[in-house]
């Protein structure tokens, strides 16, 4: 077991809410960071291109905002928090206010200026985002213009799926061309369109994309959102799936659930080819498992993990931190119902929820699972095995677009706005904010 002076900072693989986070830091007098937290850092550290900077630097800020808490110090006065938090001020200084008709006062002022400066700084990545999706729009209408053999439009192959299921190191394969693949989740943060020849002869391009994972919150894929635009515009879907996964259904219902948030037509779900990577490794793990093996039964290891998890439920944390040191801090309820009107207006209707609601994927959301049970084809990317066979499997499927297409079955969706998500914002707003 690690003494306390040898840790540095402790991660909790659970969405905590902004004053979860703060008691525990308070208590442990380390920084703490959550799975979105983290999550945020890995985009800012992947990310290279402009437009992923935008994209994580978008990410860092929706979450920053959610954790604008007010904190009351332990000496009775208004506080920007014990580790240097700006945004941290005092909601009982609001509370004591409240009734006198005075609104002021500077905690408030602090948090209303910290609002202000984040709602600002989202309009205007917003808009250079939306800038740099029109330059992809431009271009994924010229690329539709080009046209591949006999006429047929160039069609593009949107690579999706969980992160680290192989997506670029399939596309790489298919496409036979070197893009930048690793262990780490979110190696790829741009979509990156190299093409091929399908054995028909027929030319397409491939896109590889943004991994997907769970808890992901909307707000972050609104982060995301241009990236994720090549992906609705698709003519077809691979989605990879890694299959040594232990928690595979959970890795393809969050895919699901994920393409469902960004309005990709049921049509192209229904259309989508599941393709099981990794099948070279499934061999050798059986070879290898006795050597991971530490003995413990599984029972054990079982009952282990779900202590573990109960130990770390949202509401043991709220409880234990709440009380252990409750001069320093706030209740959660008693923040949300002293939400002021004040602030309203710099929020969007959607954003005047909960902190911890805000970063949640809703349950129901998850079990929108994937209707079909097993892959359409199983693969390798690595070694190359079952390859060929998906590349006939997406020449078929696409003819059988072209039919559809002919006989008036399909109708080409050129119009963004008729697409199922939107971001909160409102597209006008924006530009004239931005411009
Ligand atoms: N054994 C085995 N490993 C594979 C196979 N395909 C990919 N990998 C490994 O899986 C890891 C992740 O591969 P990537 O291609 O980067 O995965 P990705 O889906 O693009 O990941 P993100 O971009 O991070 O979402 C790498 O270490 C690959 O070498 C495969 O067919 N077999
Ligand atoms: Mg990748």
């Amino acid at each position: 077991m690690l003494a306390q002076e040898e840790v540095d900072a402790v991660f909790i693989n659970a969405i905590l809410s902004a004053i979860q986070q703060r008691n525990l830091e308070r208590i442990w007098g380390k920084p703490v960071l959550d799975r979105v937290g983290l999550i945020i850092e890995i985009f800012n550290a992947h990310a290279h291109t402009k437009e992923a900077k935008l994209q994580a630097e978008l990410a860092a800020l929706m979450y920053k905002k959610s954790r604008l808490v007010r904190v009351r110090g332990t000496d009775g006065r208004q506080t920007f928090g014990q580790f240097g938090e700006a945004e941290v001020v005092s909601a009982r200084g609001r509370a004591a206010s409240k009734g006198t008709g005075f609104v002021g006062g500077a905690g408030e002022t602090e948090l209303q200026l910290q609002r202000r400066r984040i709602a600002d700084r989202r309009l205007r990545l917003l808009s250079q985002i939306k800038e740099a999706q029109r330059t992809r729009l431009l271009q994924r209408a010229a690329r539709k213009r080009q046209s591949g053999l006999e006429g047929k439009s160039l069609a593009t192959i949107a690579v999706v799926g969980y992160t680290n299921a192989g997506k670029s190191t399939l596309t790489s394969a298919l496409t036979r061309t070197a893009l930048y693949c690793n262990e780490r989740l979110f190696a790829t943060l741009d979509p990156t369109l190299k093409n091929a020849i399908l054995p028909s002869g027929r030319k397409v391009l491939f896109s590889d994309t943004v991994g997907f994972i769970s808890d992901l919150p909307i707000q972050l894929v609104e982060a995301f959102q241009s990236t994720l635009e090549e992906v609705v515009e698709a003519d077809l879907l691979l989605h990879v799936v890694d299959s040594t996964a232990p928690n595979i259904e959970e890795h393809r219902s969050t895919v699901f659930h994920v393409l469902n948030q960004i309005g990709v037509p049921e049509e192209k779900l229904k259309n989508m080819i599941e393709v099981w990577n990794k099948i070279d490794y499934e061999e050798e793990e059986e070879e290898d498992m006795h050597y991971l093996d530490d003995g413990k039964g599984e029972e054990e290891e079982e009952e282990e993990e779900e202590e573990e998890e109960a130990e770390l439920s949202e509401d043991s944390i709220a409880e234990e931190t709440l009380e252990a040191s409750s001069e320093a801090t706030v209740d959660e309820d008693q923040i949300q119902n002293q939400e002021d009107d004040s602030d309203e207006w710099l929020l969007s209707e959607d954003e005047n929820v909960s902190d911890s609601e805000l970063w949640k994927v809703p349950e129901e959301a998850k079990e929108d699972a994937a209707q079909k049970s097993g892959p359409d084809v199983r693969v390798s990317a690595l070694t190359g095995v079952g390859l060929k066979e998906l590349m006939y499997l997406i020449d078929e499927k696409l003819s059988g677009e072209d039919e559809k297409r002919k006989s008036g079955t399909i109708v080409e969706r050129n119009d963004f706005q008729s697409r199922k998500w939107r971001p909160s914002f409102k597209d006008g707003e924006e530009f004239a904010a931005g411009q």
